[in-house]
């Protein structure tokens, strides 16, 4: 509740309990005579308190009639014409109060009491339309002569028909009943309105409803005192009057506050509200991010607001009044005057303004040109909002760009790239033209499903999970994926898949960005091939045997299962390569292949490792070693026969076989190095043993290996360690003397004694240590040819040193023996070299060159074991031989055997015919001496003649 109404409303109660009090106490006392002496002085008594009564009522009747129209009171006619009609009826009762001259007729308490009645009665009524806000029809004029007409009639009445009027004062007995009841009638009728007004008040909270209530309550309780007197001079019929003033007191309140106070309030409330709404609109202005121009009719400023005052960079003093072409850049002000003039003319327009700075930045703005009206409706001027829109329509530009370059990078990528939106569970929302034509899908088949439709089946599960793994963590996956089209065949592209994150922080598409790698991966896949096969026969290579070995060593570990390696070569290749070519060996090696494959299952694995070396490897041989060892050998034997075929390679009908080593595994304690080694000892067993066969590895082969390695080991110790020695076997003519020697190395070793040759030349042969102790032979020969030099005796003898075909094969081989011949001062032509026919199947051009060079400085040669090679005449007539040497194993059946002595022979003529001297070796008896001589032979080397010696005891 508002403190105000608080105080007002206590005001009004405790003066309507005072009231009540002082009237009770008032009609508890005996009637009291005033103005005894002077009757005349309640007279003027009288009408001063009337007169106040009458000028609140008057006061009452100009309030409402000057109330402003726009905030009349809906009682304004009601209280023109009741306090209008009370007043006029007050000033006839103070006119014909008992005493006064009256007007027309004297006064008399009747008429009196009949004008106080009516003024009364008209009182309630008014009051009782107050109550209920009923508006009376018609103007206030009219009610004001309606009031001025009824208090004319009234007059009329009492003055022209006195008889007429009902009798409310008997002189001398006082007040009839009629008057008492019409009191008590209007004083009730006044407490039920305060009653009302009160409650009303609690309602609306209204100060003027609080003293309207009072002002009834105080009339009814003053109303209970005109029921009392005897003579109108009593006491009582006083107190009665100042009630009534009392309540005209609140009469003039409830009316001043309507009429004065409530005006004054409404005015200070709108003015505050102005001054309000000026504050918000300054400040509104003053901040808007907008400029804000009023110009008048002539388009000249009227108020610019600050935001406009500096965009336009201008003192604010100076502005008002300037013309638009002063205010704005020119080109703006030519943009915007057309729109101004329309503006005039009522018409309403928004413009987008470009224009350049002073700057020299280019700059953008919005304006809306608006016509400002008066409150008549007529156009006083034009209203211009600007707005600048420069950032924005930078950013919108930048936007456009970006666009245009997003949608540029998106032709470019659809035109190079595959590419696929996918939802966050994966479901294909999006696909281009390329994604469409690689996998043969329409876009409608790959919209609404899965990568899944493409999946080859190439990649394991794992591949897929690691990728859906690594993109649901929001991290960018790139790989390599092989799918399938939709006719079935298989395209590859690299993929980068990444995920787009979503206002949760979880990826909510995931883009696919994918090139055609296929072409790259045929490539690689037959890159991959040839780095893993033999280019000639398609098998599988070294390094390919070698994993596939590794692997199958795991499985049979795994199995429990054996498997066999088997290494093989073809005996005697060398031999069909030079006879026949390399074509046709290739074609011979593609043949090999060919029946390797067909004779074994699939799941074998066929290699080549080089030259006519062959490897298979065979699993699942079952968990026992019998069995394994019969089904390998099985499988070998069935290689052999079918190698050991004829093949019909072009012209030539070529028969061949192969050597097989094989060796057993079942993944427990061989590694795949180990396992080679063990299949290569095997077959050089089956070699050793006459070829064309199948050799188990076994232990004991093992230790045969081991012991050539620790041979090997020392032999190349033996150099260092001086333990090479060089014996000589004279070489003698029909008369048995000696003609020269063949020097033959021997090495004395501690542990193991006198080693011969055949022991460790081989094995010197393999290791390339023949280089060394070549050179060594030849230089210890030589210093043994150069000591003889001086022995008279001994010069014309000959040293033979045999040479082998890796020293022969040395490039500087002829600046090697011409440094040795040098350095010991041997004579060139004491000096033979004993090659093998084995040594001249290799760059036959270059061997003889080497051999003339050294022929012309006297060297001569020896070709040593003639007959057991693959003798072939046409190198015979070409080579710069001196001599031929039957080789010993002819000699030592010539005797019994026809057809060594007719080698024999032959040797001889064919040595006689090249003009080639001819030595017998290895004669033992004197027998072989006597054929042999009787064949035409003239030289011989045996242990008829002599054992290989150190040269002391020669
Ligand atoms: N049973 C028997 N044997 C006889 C008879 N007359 C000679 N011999 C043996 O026959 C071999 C002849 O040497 P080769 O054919 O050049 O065969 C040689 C030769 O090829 C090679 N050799 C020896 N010394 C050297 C060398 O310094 N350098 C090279 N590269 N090879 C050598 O080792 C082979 C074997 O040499 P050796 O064991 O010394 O064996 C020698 C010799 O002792 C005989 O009446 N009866």
């Amino acid at each position: 509740m508002q403190p105000l109404y608080l105080n007002h409303r206590s005001l009004a109660l405790s003066t309507c309990a005072l009231a009540l009090v002082l009237m009770a106490l008032a009609l508890s006392l005996p009637p009291i005579a005033i103005f005894t002496a002077r009757p005349a002085d309640y007279l003027s008594v009288h009408i001063l308190l009337e007169m106040f009564a009458i000028s609140v009522s008057l006061m009452i009747v100009t309030i409402a009639w000057n109330t402003p129209d726009h905030d009349a009171e809906p009682i304004a006619q009601t209280l023109v014409f009741g306090f209008a009609s009370v007043a006029g009826l007050d000033m006839l009762h103070t006119l014909y109060f008992a005493g006064m001259p009256g007007l027309v007729v004297d006064g008399s308490t009747n008429t009196a009491i009949f004008f106080w009645l009516s003024s009364r009665a008209v009182e309630v009524a008014v009051l009782c339309l107050a109550a209920l806000s009923l508006r009376l029809p018609g103007s206030r004029n009219a009610w004001l002569i309606a009031g001025i007409v009824l208090v004319a009639a009234l007059f009329l009445i009492a003055t022209q028909r006195p008889q007429w009027l009902p009798l409310s004062y008997i002189p001398g007995s006082g007040l009839t009943p009629l008057k008492n009841t019409c009191e008590l009638i209007l004083c009730v009728a006044n407490l039920g309105l305060a009653l009302w007004f009160f409650l009303r008040s609690r309602k609306t909270q209204s100060s003027r409803d609080l003293w309207l209530g009072a002002a009834c309550f105080i009339t009814a309780m003053g109303g209970l005192a005109f029921t009392q007197y005897r003579t109108t001079s009593e006491f009582i019929n006083l107190f009665g009057h100042i009630y009534k003033v009392a309540a005209y007191c609140f009469f003039y309140l409830a009316a001043f506050q309507i009429a004065v106070r409530k005006p004054y309030r409404l005015l200070v409330e709108r003015e505050q509200r102005i001054r309000e709404k000026e504050t918000e609109l300054h400040n509104l202005l003053h901040n808007l991010p907008i400029g804000v121009a009023r110009l008048d009719e002539h388009l000249h400023l009227r108020y610019a607001n600050p935001t406009l005052i500096r965009s336009l960079d201008r003192h604010p003093e100076n502005l008002i009044g300037e013309t638009i072409s002063d205010l704005l850049l020119s080109d703006v002000a030519e943009q915007i005057k057309p729109h101004l003039f329309k503006a005039l003319e009522g018409v309403r327009s928004d413009l987008d303004l470009e224009y350049v700075r002073p700057d020299g930045n280019s700059a953008y703005a919005s304006c809306l040109v608006v016509p400002e009206r008066q409150v008549s409706g007529r156009e006083a001027g034009v209203l211009a909002i600007f707005t600048d829109t420069s950032e924005r329509e930078h950013n919108r530009r930048q936007l456009i760009d970006s666009l245009r370059e997003i949608a540029e990078i998106k032709a470019a990528l659809d035109a190079h790239a595959i590419v696929a939106i996918t939802d966050a569970r994966g479901v294909i929302t999006q696909v281009n033209d390329k994604f469409c034509a690689i996998s043969q899908y329409a876009r409608s088949e790959l919209v609404g499903r899965t990568h899944k439709m493409i999946n080859s089946g190439h990649h394991p599960r794992e591949f897929f999970q690691d990728l859906w793994r690594t993109i649901s963590h929001g991290e960018v996956w790139s790989g390599e994926v092989c799918n399938r089209a939709k006719d079935g065949s298989l395209y590859w592209v690299q993929s980068t898949i990444m995920p787009f994150i979503g206002k949760d922080g979880l990826p909510e598409q995931y883009i696919a960005i994918r090139a055609d790698i296929t072409k790259r991966k045929r490539i690689e896949e037959a890159a991959q091939r040839m780095a893993l096969h033999d280019a000639l026969t398609g098998l599988a290579n070294r390094r390919l045997m070698s994993e596939r070995l590794i692997r199958a060593l795991h499985n049979s570990q795994r199995h429990n299962q054996h498997g066999a390696l088997l290494l093989m070569d073809l005996d005697h290749f060398k031999e069909i390569n030079d006879t026949l070519g390399h074509p046709i060996g290739d074609q011979l090696l593609k043949e090999v292949a060919v029946r390797l494959q067909g004779t074994l299952r699939q799941s074998d694995t066929v290699a080549r490792l080089g030259g006519d070396e062959f490897v298979v490897i065979i699993e699942e041989l079952g968990n026992s070693q019998e069995s394994a060892m019969h089904h390998a050998s099985d499988t070998g034997e069935k290689i052999r026969q079918m190698l050991s075929a004829p093949y019909q390679l072009h012209d030539h009908m070529v028969q061949i076989t192969p050597s097989i080593g094989v060796v057993l595994f079942d993944g427990t304690l061989q590694n795949a190095d180990e396992l080679i080694k063990q299949a290569d000892m095997a077959l050089y067993k089956a070699k050793d043993a006459g070829r064309d066969q199948l050799c188990f590895f076994d232990n004991a082969l093992q230790s045969e290996i081991n012991q050539r390695a620790l041979l090997q080991r020392d032999l190349r110790l033996a150099l260092e360690q001086d333990e090479l020695r060089l014996f000589y076997q004279s070489v003698v003519d029909a008369d048995e003397q000696i003609l020269g020697f063949e020097a033959l190395l021997r090495w004395q070793n501690p542990q193991r004694g006198l080693v011969s040759p055949a022991q460790f030349i081989p094995l010197a042969e393999e290791s390339g240590l023949i280089i060394p102790i070549g050179q060594w032979v030849l230089t210890t020969a030589c210093r043994q040819l150069a000591e003889w030099q001086h022995d008279p005796m001994r010069q014309a003898w000959t040293i033979a040193v045999n040479i082998s075909a890796r020293q022969l094969s040395q490039p500087d081989f002829v600046q090697q023996v011409l440094q040795v011949l040098a350095s010991s001062g041997a004579p060139a032509n004491r000096l033979r070299l004993e090659i093998t026919e084995s040594m001249l199947q290799h760059d036959l051009t270059v061997t003889i060159g080497k051999m003339q060079a050294l022929r012309q400085v006297g060297v001569r040669f020896s070709l040593d074991d003639f007959g057991t090679g693959y003798s072939s005449m046409s190198y015979l007539k070409h080579m710069p031989l001196d001599q031929l040497k039957i080789d010993k194993s002819f000699v030592d059946e010539i005797l019994i055997d026809s057809t060594d002595s007719a080698i024999a022979r032959t040797v001889v003529t064919l040595a006689e015919n090249l003009g080639l001297e001819v030595v017998a070796e290895g004669v033992e008896q004197r027998e072989q001496l006597e054929l042999l001589i009787a064949i035409g032979c003239r030289a011989f080397q045996g242990y008829l003649f002599g054992k290989p010696e150190p040269i002391t005891r020669t």
